[in-house]
């Protein structure tokens, strides 16, 4: 795969603590902290759609995705085309290359729109602009109206503001079409919802493609690895998914298990469990049981919980499969446009992820298997913590994960160099894929 560079943003921001961390992580692959900023800073420019194959098949949906392609005005016939492929190794997952920039559009029109930095860092993963995302619209803008849409990196814009607003840290990330204008954003309806900017030519050029809900989702191909990591092709099996919400992977695991066996879906949070449950409607899966519960406390040590074969806490032993896909410091989200790093809030996460794992492995009958990911770059929360679990538990040792995707993981720190090619980390040393930052870790439980 050929790969190409968006346009670089120097993230804000980069304190000292921030720049020796990241110095920290990657002085031995030879990366300076100038590339690892840059590559945090840009987007992924191919987008992975994972196919809900319980519905559909990976080839109707590449038919879809092309359709709606060939409707974009860059392209007359397949000369050109984004190519929508099958992933060479994951089979549920098509791969979407971005569209050859020498086609954009990416003049400066006259008429500007500003959105704030989540809503900017969206756009340039190939998402229109939904409407609560917009901070300002210059007055003259029409329904139709070709527009230029700048990210205020200096948050200084004020919701509503009506002239040009004037910015060193206005970044532009490309030009659209309006869909709403001035009157249905800031005045009526307080909280006004829908597409107001179709992204038409987005700088990264990771082109938009809108699929019914039934069809799967957009995912990070790390995020698809880790489903298949956790081996889930046997039958009958009992799955538990420790941190669910909003249920990318529970999913995943529910298809792979072809809504046989059954998944306990745990989460802390209520409105993230919402989406989980509304996703799983959609998917049609049957096998998976929602908790609104703590994980932190899932274990009945006492053996008190009667309910505890299908409800939380639960006996120990009870799971042939455990996914923890942690709560993290979210350092791998590409691209991250401000980089806000609070050093006690990064710092909290090791203690908490080694809590979860306490549960997890207590939860794993002997012989199981147990998935630890994270989405984020640092070594406390990836390699120290797996070298911390084979410490204290002798019974846990590493397996091989099936995909050769990613790189092996961060030698000197904890691990062994042979523990350290049985993980898989994502980064930017990761030539092949351009993905987030990751990182996966699989554990057999031996007795
Ligand atoms: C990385 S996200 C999980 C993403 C999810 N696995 C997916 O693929 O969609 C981490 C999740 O952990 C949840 N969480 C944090 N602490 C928790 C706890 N003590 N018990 C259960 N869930 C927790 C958060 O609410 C958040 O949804």
């Amino acid at each position: 795969m050929t790969m190409r560079q968006a346009k670089i943003v120097r993230p804000l921001n980069l304190d000292e603590y921030f720049m020796s961390l990241l110095q920290n992580i990657y002085k031995n692959r030879n990366l300076s902290v100038e590339e690892v900023s840059q590559w945090l800073s840009s987007a992924p420019l191919t987008t992975y759609f994972r196919v809900n194959t319980l519905k559909v098949t990976p080839l109707e949906v590449m038919k879809s995705i092309n359709e709606q392609m060939l409707k974009l005005k860059y392209f007359r016939n397949n000369e050109n085309k984004p190519s929508v492929k099958i992933h060479s190794q994951l089979n549920d997952c098509i791969e979407v290359s971005p569209i050859d920039n020498s086609l954009l559009d990416l003049s400066p029109k006259s008429e500007e729109v500003i959105i704030d930095i989540a809503t900017g860092q969206s756009a340039l993963r190939g998402s229109h602009i939904f409407a609560p995302g917009i901070m300002a619209m210059t007055p003259e803008i029409k329904i139709g109206s070709t527009i230029s849409v700048y990210t205020d990196l200096a948050q200084r814009c004020k919701k509503g503001y009506q002239k040009y607003y004037d910015n060193p840290l206005k970044i532009f990330v490309g030009n659209g079409v309006a869909k709403m204008n001035r009157r249905q954003l800031f005045s009526g309806d307080m909280n006004p919802k829908g597409i107001a900017i179709e992204m038409t030519d987005p700088i990264t050029g990771v082109p938009s493609f809108t699929l019914p809900n039934e069809y799967g989702m957009l995912q990070n191909l790390p995020s698809i690895v880790t489903g298949y990591a956790l081996n889930v092709n046997e039958n009958n099996l009992k799955v538990l998914d420790m941190c669910a919400a909003p249920g990318n992977k529970t999913t995943h695991l529910a298809i792979l298990m072809n809504n046989k066996g059954s998944i306990d879906a745990l989460d802390k949070s209520k409105s993230k469990l919402k989406k989980l449950k509304l996703r799983c409607d959609d998917f049609g899966i049957e096998n998976v049981r929602i908790h609104h519960f703590d994980s932190l406390i899932s274990v009945d040590s006492n053996n008190k919980n009667i309910g505890s074969e299908i409800k939380p806490p639960f006996k120990v032993e009870s799971f042939d499969r455990v996914l923890l896909d942690a709560p993290c410091s979210n350092l791998g989200q590409r691209p991250l446009l401000k980089i806000e790093a609070f050093e006690k809030l990064i710092k909290s996460f090791p203690a908490l992820q080694k809590k979860l794992l306490i549960n997890a492995i207590d939860l794993l009958k002997p012989g199981g298997i147990l998935v630890y990911s994270t989405c984020t770059i640092t070594i406390e929360e990836n390699e120290q913590n797996v070298a911390w679990v084979l410490e204290k538990y002798p019974q846990m040792e590493l397996m091989a994960i099936n995909s050769q995707v990613g790189s092996s993981g961060i030698t000197q720190v904890g691990l062994s160099e042979n523990n350290c090619e049985l993980v898989r980390r994502f980064g930017p040393e990761n030539a092949k894929e351009d993905s987030i930052g990751f990182f996966i870790a699989k554990f057999h439980k031996k007795y």
